[in-house]
């Protein structure tokens, strides 16, 4: 019997600074997330980060917090329970960090009869510290717990036709009747060395401006090239002007460097050029979360304003949108009925 098993990436059980310090323990201590050896994450996460960041995120989780939890979880249990309603198989969630695991997600399946599961990672571009983590977890899970089942996972989707306009149509929704004289296409960054581990051809990414424009293989993982391709097809779709519309990278942390420009300067700019009312949408998180409710929200706003600008508009994320639930239900439906060669989302 099939399944679907749909991945995000976990938040703290609690607002908590105790709870918090637990999550990002987990999350940070990932080798996907802080990509060097052991000995210096330990180091880096649990002798510094681990003694500082708590605090002060779990203020910043405080301000974003709902009476039913955090917004990712509560936002992705409404997706799954829709979704549900949609398909005819079992539909579970799991979460990368925190409670939520991927072990309890396949068992719940398992407990239903489900021998064949579709992992779906709730992101549209492929990252070493997101999708690969994933993968590399679940197939940990089943080859030790679960070694009779079979896996199959939804490759990147961030250049699906029906999600450019799922995305598009509500990006179009939300901003109708405002006026904005830039969109600025925020996704959450990377260190640049994320890239270039990524890189299947090992000499295609240079990070140089134009490496993510030439055609290559290495650009089936390589995330600010898909990046780049979520904001050129919206804006085609949308029919952007050229200057009306940029890209940035957000959340940067620690001191190497990361994609550029970053999010923050990018407003700061924007401000400082004159621009008065501006619109941002987030188009590397399907769920609302800390870093689109807090940092972009609130704390992107506060520059802008800072700066002169008067009008901030942010773009939620897909969320449970009818258009995005029947999407995602529609790839699950292709995949239950298609042929082992078929494939379900054009790749
Ligand atoms: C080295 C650190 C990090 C990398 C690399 C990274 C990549 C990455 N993260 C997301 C999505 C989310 N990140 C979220 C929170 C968050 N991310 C980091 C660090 C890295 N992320 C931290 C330390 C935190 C915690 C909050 C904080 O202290 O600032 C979230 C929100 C979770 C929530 O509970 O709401 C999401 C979602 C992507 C897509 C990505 C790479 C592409
Ligand atoms: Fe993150
Ligand atoms: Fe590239």
């Amino acid at each position: 019997m099939k399944g679907v098993l749909l991945v995000n990436l976990g938040s703290p059980d609690s607002p908590d600074p105790k709870d918090v310090k637990k999550y990002l323990g987990e999350f940070l201590m990932d080798e996907r997330v802080i990509d060097v050896p052991l000995w210096a994450r330990n180091l880096l996460v649990k002798g510094i980060i681990l003694n500082t960041r708590p605090k002060a995120s779990a203020a910043a989780y405080k301000k974003i917090w709902w009476e039913e939890g955090s917004p990712l979880i509560v936002i992705s249990e409404r997706l799954q329970n829709k979704v549900q309603e949609q398909v005819q198989v079992p539909v579970a969630l799991a979460m990368r960090y925190g409670s939520m695991t991927i072990k309890k997600g396949i068992q719940e399946l398992v407990d239903k009869g489900v021998d064949e599961v579709f992992l779906i990672p709730l992101y549209p571009q492929f990252a070493m510290a997101t999708t690969e983590t994933i993968l590399v977890l679940a197939e940990e899970i089943r080859k030790a717990h679960f070694p009779d089942i079979k896996i199959t996972d939804l490759p990147a989707f961030y250049n699906n036709a029906d999600y450019i306009d799922v995305l598009s149509n509500s990006i179009s929704k939300h901003l109708s009747g405002k006026s904005y004289e830039h969109l600025l296409f925020s996704y959450h960054g990377v260190p640049e060395r994320h890239i270039r581990k990524s890189d299947v051809t090992k000499s295609h990414c240079k990070i140089d401006g134009s490496c993510c424009k030439t055609p290559s293989k290495a650009h089936e993982f390589c995330y600010r090239h898909q990046c780049l391709e979520v904001t050129r097809l919206v804006a085609e779709k949308l029919q952007l002007q050229e200057g009306t519309y940029s890209t940035s990278f957000q959340s940067r942390l620690g001191f190497d460097p990361w994609l550029l420009p970053y999010t923050d300067r990018t407003i700061e700019r924007l401000g400082k050029e004159g621009i008065k009312n501006m619109a941002i949408v987030t188009p590397a998180f399907v769920s609302d979360c800390l870093e689109t409710l807090e940092e972009i929200a609130m704390e992107g706003e506060e520059i802008f304003h800072e700066m002169g600008g008067k009008e901030f508009t942010t773009v939620p994320c897909l969320n449970d949108d009818d258009a995005w639930v029947s999407l995602l239900s529609k790839w699950i439906n292709n995949w239950v009925t298609k042929p082992e060669t078929q494939t379900v989302n054009g790749k």
